[in-house]
Parts: structure tokens; sequence; C-alpha cells
């Protein structure tokens, strides 16, 4: 498995600032030691065509009519204020991960494994880049991480760990699929993000279907500004409601040690059309800027590492329970 980093990165990441982010088919999909990210997926189609005929097609597509016809402004802002109380289950980040053993995503158009596979594929794809304990000849994408992420002082080995920890933690809020966390349908779980509240951005996946969204109508929602303002930050707008937010507010409410930039990577990861389209710009601040950069590096490893390549849950555990101690109490509130 191997990883495209855009060569700006390659070099320092902090370069990122002048990045222009090309359409995928251009980017150089080319590491520093010259290994090639995929350039299909495990149906033989190019990653994320939501259009090519494929048995996930149509499957995909009636994902994403429900999802857009339902996630509206006052839909996110019941569900935002009954899942962030956390008052239904105890458990430990693990048991969590366990729990997606169950759990197939109907909205990807490029994978249909149990999610646990997901997981640690995307937080295993780094190692294969990486094999071995000597960090020394670590690229300028660790760099870049490991100075702007690391908050604990100057040691490339805890950056690996946050970068890995962090890959893997993503989609863990997925579990709101499952029956203990009142069991909610796909729509309202997997799939892009998207802000509530103003004009839904052409780039959003299959955007002729938010026409029957109630807010599509509403002139309160659906200008470009909406209920928002010029540079407001991102933290102040609402986003169509699923596992990244949930997660987020888990992470933050459990008192996490991860990095604010890292919560950013977990509350954004599937708001493509921020971190691949640059739609809704004019809502971010500076801060936003900032970590940006560092979502679209992640963003590839969540992305490219979906494959059939089996992970052996238990001979990788060991590891992911000591990254795990690192960044969360032993018991969550979820
Ligand atoms: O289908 C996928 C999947 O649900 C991912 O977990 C999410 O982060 C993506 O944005 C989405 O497109
Ligand atoms: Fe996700
Ligand atoms: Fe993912």
């Amino acid at each position: 498995m191997t990883i495209l980093i855009h060569e700006q990165y390659s070099e320092f990441g902090v370069e990122a600032e002048e990045t222009k982010v090309l359409p995928i088919d251009e980017e150089e999909l080319v590491l520093d030691n010259g290994f090639v990210v995929p350039q299909i997926n495990s149906f033989g189609h190019t990653f994320r065509d939501y259009d090519a005929e494929s048995q996930r097609q149509e499957g995909v597509e009636n994902f994403y009519l429900t999802n857009h016809i339902n996630q509206t402004y006052d839909f996110v802002k019941k569900m935002r204020e009954k899942y962030g109380k956390l008052d239904r289950v105890e458990m430990s980040i693990w048991e969590c991960c366990e729990l997606l053993n169950e759990v197939v995503d109907e909205s990807d158009p490029d994978l249909d494994e149990p999610q646990i596979e997901h997981l640690l594929q995307t937080a295993e794809a780094i190692r294969k880049d990486y094999p071995t304990e000597d960090w020394l000849h670590l690229t300028g994408l660790i760099h870049g991480i490991f100075s702007f992420l690391i908050p604990y002082g100057n040691e490339v080995l805890e950056a690996v760990k946050l970068i890995r920890f962090l890959l893997f933690a993503l989609d863990l809020g997925k579990v709101l699929l499952l029956p203990s966390f009142g069991e909610l349908p796909q729509w309202a779980v997997v799939g892009d993000t998207y802000p509530v509240g103003c004009a839904f951005d052409e780039s959003i996946v299959h955007h002729k279907h938010f026409k029957e969204n109630p807010d599509y109508s509403n002139p309160a929602y659906n200008t470009e500004y909406g209920v928002y303002s010029e540079g407001c930050g991102l933290n102040n707008v609402l986003m169509s409601w699923g596992h990244d937010d949930y997660m987020y507010l888990v992470a933050k409410e459990n008192k996490t040690t991860l990095p604010s930039a890292a919560l950013f990577i977990i509350r954004y990861h599937s708001f493509y059309a921020l971190h691949r389209s640059r739609a809704y710009k004019h809502l971010m601040n500076q801060e936003d800027v900032e970590n940006l950069k560092w979502l679209q590096i992640f963003n590839k490893y969540d992305l490219y590492s979906k494959s059939k390549v089996r992970v052996d849950v238990e001979k990788v555990k060991p590891y992911y329970l000591s990254l795990i101690e690192k960044y969360f109490p032993v018991k969550l509130k979820w």
C-alpha cells in the first residue's frame, strides 16, 4: 500500500500554504520514494466515482437521495442536542472499534467491507510506508505534521503515533448505526457532510437531490451565507449530522489529549466540498485555513487505503491499545 502525497508537501510540509489543490486526476500521485497510490478501487473503478456503473452505484445514489432530503437545519440541531449528551453507553475506544465489525457503510462507492477492516487498513497504511522503527528516514510529510500537530515536544515517534491513532479514530462514530445508539439510519451517520443553514454547494455529491430538502426553498437557509457571516469560522457552522461531528463531540467531552488540529480532522474528514472542492471558504477563519492543510494530507490515507486487503485484528490490537491509552481515558461516555 502506498499513499500519495502532494509534491508541495514533500519538503517540510509547512510550505503547504501556497499549495493549490488540483482536481484529483491532475495530482502528482507519487511520494518521495516513488510509491504510487492505487488508481482504482476494489471494484475496478476510480475512487469516488459516483456515476460509474458498478454494483454499488444504485445503492449509493439512493443513500444520497435520502441523505439530501432529510438533513435539514432543524434535524441537525436536534441530533446534536440529543447525542451531545453522551448518556447512552460507557465503553473503551477498542470496544467501539470491535462493534464496527457488524457495520457496512452504504454511502461508499469504494468499499463494502465491515468498518473494522477500514479503520485498521487506514491506520496500517502508514506502517506499510514506514515499516521499521527507524523513523530517521521519514519524509517531509512527517516532519511537517510533526512540527504542526505535536504540542508535546520534539519527538518524531510521537508524531507518528498520533497520526496512526488519528487515522484509526476517524470513523469510530459510525457506531451510531447500532441498536444501543438508537440505530440511526445510514443517511444520518455516513456519507459526505456539508453545512446546513446556508445554500448547498453544487460540488456536493449528487447535489440534484437537495431539491426536495425543505431548506432548499427556505429563504432563511438557501443563500450563500444563510444564517452565517463572512469568516465566522467552521466551529460556528452546523454540519449535516453524522459520524464526524459525533466522534468530535465524544472526543472533546471525554477530554481527549489529542491536539486541536487532530480534532478538526476528525470533525471535517467527510467534508469533501471543503477539502477537495474548496467550497465554503467564505465561512472559514484563519484557524480553519491552517487546519485544512492537514486535513488534506490525512484524507489521502483514509481514501486510498480502501481495499480488499484483510488486517489481522488480533495481531495489531496490542499496538492500538497502547495508542488509545495515550489519547483517551479507559472508559468513555458515548
Ligand atoms: O462514503 C464515505 C464514508 O462514509 C466515509 O466514512 C466518509 O468519511 C466519507 O466522506 C464518505 O463519502
Ligand atoms: Fe468517515
Ligand atoms: Fe474512513
